[in-house]
């Protein structure tokens, strides 16, 4: 795979980094170009497919509205990816479709999300620790790759609340299978070509196989109990309750567990990988989201309550997926003869709604398109910009995706507790290559310089409202004790001057229930006397 070109006006530096975020037209130059040429309608063929390219606003609102079975997931990418997704709810169309979206939607409702939490705080403490380690065995910045840690948190989570427990080898087997799968879905207008006895098409049938037969497993394996059925246990209830055979059975219950797996697993880490990416990149809504977490946990794990509540880490995570949604279009297919943005479509044409043009399109986001700007969502998507329908991360209408209470969760559980633990930046070695892998992933992963968090008291004088600072910005006595006392922070003093009054800043080393505390600020001293706390050991002070 060559590596993209971006077009120089795309081009940022931010964070001390040239990077550039607008990559539509490094994914798809061709498309790129011919929408310039034609205009946002026109059509073209990929050898025996015929598809429809449309990238009008206008066109999102009628994929909003359109319910009818004529238009459904195409065929082409339902026989590509075959021995990924199946037959299962991801591809299917129709009635078959209807089923299984009535079976599995109400596992994703936010009552099953809430009871969800718990387990996926678990599974970031995983992440948390493994960091830690690499940290200790470094001695201060550990320089990590961070995207397996991130998937084997997704894989983690969904394995246990789909089959009861961590499979991780049915998780590992379904990303070989992408990266097999993905690389075929592009040659899928050549007829024939599928089932041809390539080396790779051996190896995919020989791992599909083997998933199949590890999920028909876990169907007979033990099972939870009747109050606590995991998602399995509930697909194949869904599936005896039809007349379907045992067979039939075997199958419904196989495909849609990798209909569920699958996208949790890649959905789940890919974007958390880039949103840590950005965070990386942007210190001051690193500190920003630090703060708002600090400020809603006061310590303590992160529950739905306090999830609720983040909002400006929402607003980074909608950003995120702004510049690097996982999807770059929204596909369809024409079951019947049919008319969708004002064009007769005739039976068997593929329409492809082009999200990410849309997303860089600066007549809808304003010069400031390119750029990593939360801000934007500070009052929610309908306050981002002149035509707020258009920003689908998580599509629209009736095939919207089912994960998106699941994942919001995930994704702020995962980042509220790294963002609490750990500092990080962008290492060096980070070379900004997204690339188009059915999703759009970073093509070398993603490499941060992560040290463990420091807490920067900043001073409060006369020129300030009395408070404390942590990262620059104001925290309650209560939380800022609650750290100290907990000792599981490490503090490290600001520079104090960069701010305020040199002359009001005390520099102190002190020990304190073990704790190695270093550079606390004039304010922070007097606060612990006042409290009480006597055993303060100075050991060096600066004027
Ligand atoms: C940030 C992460 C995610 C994003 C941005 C995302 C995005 C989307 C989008 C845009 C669609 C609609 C596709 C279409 O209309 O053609 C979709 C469908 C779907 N998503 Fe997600 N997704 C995410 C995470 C997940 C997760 C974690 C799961 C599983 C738990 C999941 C399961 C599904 C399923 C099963 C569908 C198909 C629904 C149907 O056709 O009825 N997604 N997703």
């Amino acid at each position: 795979m060559g590596t993209p070109r971006y077009k120089d006006s795309n081009m940022a530096v931010e964070g001390g980094k040239v990077i550039t975020h607008g990559c539509y037209a490094a994914l798809l130059p061709v498309l790129d170009k011919w929408r310039q040429q034609y205009g946002p309608t026109f059509m073209f063929s990929m050898g025996n497919i015929q598809v429809l390219h449309m990238c009008h606003p206008d066109v999102v609102k009628e994929m909003a509205a359109y319910t009818s079975f004529d238009l459904g997931r195409p065929t082409y990418q339902k026989k590509g990816l075959h021995p990924l997704f199946g037959e299962g709810i991801v591809h299917a169309n129709g009635a078959v479709w209807a089923h299984q979206r009535k079976v599995m939607a109400p596992e994703f409702y936010t009552d099953k999300v809430k009871g969800m939490v718990k387990l996926m705080v678990e599974s970031a403490g995983s992440v948390i620790n493994e960091w830690n380690r690499e940290i200790e065995s470094v001695g201060g910045v550990a320089d990590i790759k961070i995207d397996e840690y991130l998937r084997n948190f997704s894989g983690q989570v969904i394995s246990k609340v789909c089959f009861g427990r961590n499979c991780k080898e049915i998780i590992l087997k379904l990303r070989a299978l992408q990266e097999i799968a993905c690389k075929k879905v592009i040659l899928q207008g050549i007829p024939g070509l599928r089932s041809l006895p390539t080396k790779s098409n051996r190896e995919m049938w020989r791992l599909e196989k083997e998933v199949h037969s590890l999920i028909l497993k876990e169907v007979n394996g033990k099972k939870g109990s009747e109050s606590d059925k995991n998602i399995l246990q509930m697909i194949v209830e869904g599936a005896r309750s039809s007349d379907l055979s045992q067979d039939e059975i075997d199958t419904f219950a196989v495909d849609n567990c990798k209909n569920i797996c699958f996208p949790a697993y890649e959905n789940g880490a890919v974007p958390a990988i880039w949103t840590l990416m950005l965070l990386a990149l942007h210190p001051e809504w690193q500190d920003k989201v630090r703060a708002e977490v600090l400020e809603i946990c006061n310590g303590q794990s992160p529950s739905s309550g306090m999830l609720n509540k983040m909002k400006t880490l929402t607003m980074v995570i909608y950003e995120s997926l702004r510049l690097y949604p996982l999807g770059s279009m929204l596909t369809r297919e024409a079951f019947q003869d049919t008319e969708f943005g004002g064009i007769k479509v005739p039976k068997g044409v593929s329409i492809w709604v082009m999200l990410m043009a849309l997303y860089e399109d600066p007549n809808i986001w304003g010069p400031d398109v390119h750029k990593f700007n939360p801000e934007r969502f500070g009052n929610g998507i309908n306050g981002a910009c002149q035509l707020p329908h258009v920003y689908i991360p998580f599509g629209t209408g009736p095939r919207s995706c089912l994960g998106q209470q699941f994942v919001m969760s995930e994704l702020k559980i995962l980042i509220s507790l790294i963002v609490s633990n750990f500092t990080f930046s962008l290492s060096p070695k980070y070379i900004h290559s997204p690339v188009m892998n059915l999703i759009i992933e970073p093509q070398f992963g993603v490499d941060l310089l992560v040290r463990k968090e420091q807490i920067f008291f900043r001073v409060c004088g006369s020129r300030r409202k009395e408070g404390y600072g942590c990262g620059g910005f104001l925290h309650t006595k209560e939380h800022i004790i609650r750290v100290l006392f907990s000792g599981s922070c490490e503090f490290r003093g600001a520079a104090v001057s960069e701010l305020l009054d040199v002359k009001i800043a005390l520099d102190i080393f002190y020990k304190f229930n073990g704790m190695i505390v270093h550079r606390v600020d004039v304010t922070m001293a007097a606060t612990l006397a006042l409290l009480g706390v006597e055993r303060l050991n100075l050991l060096e002070a600066w004027w």
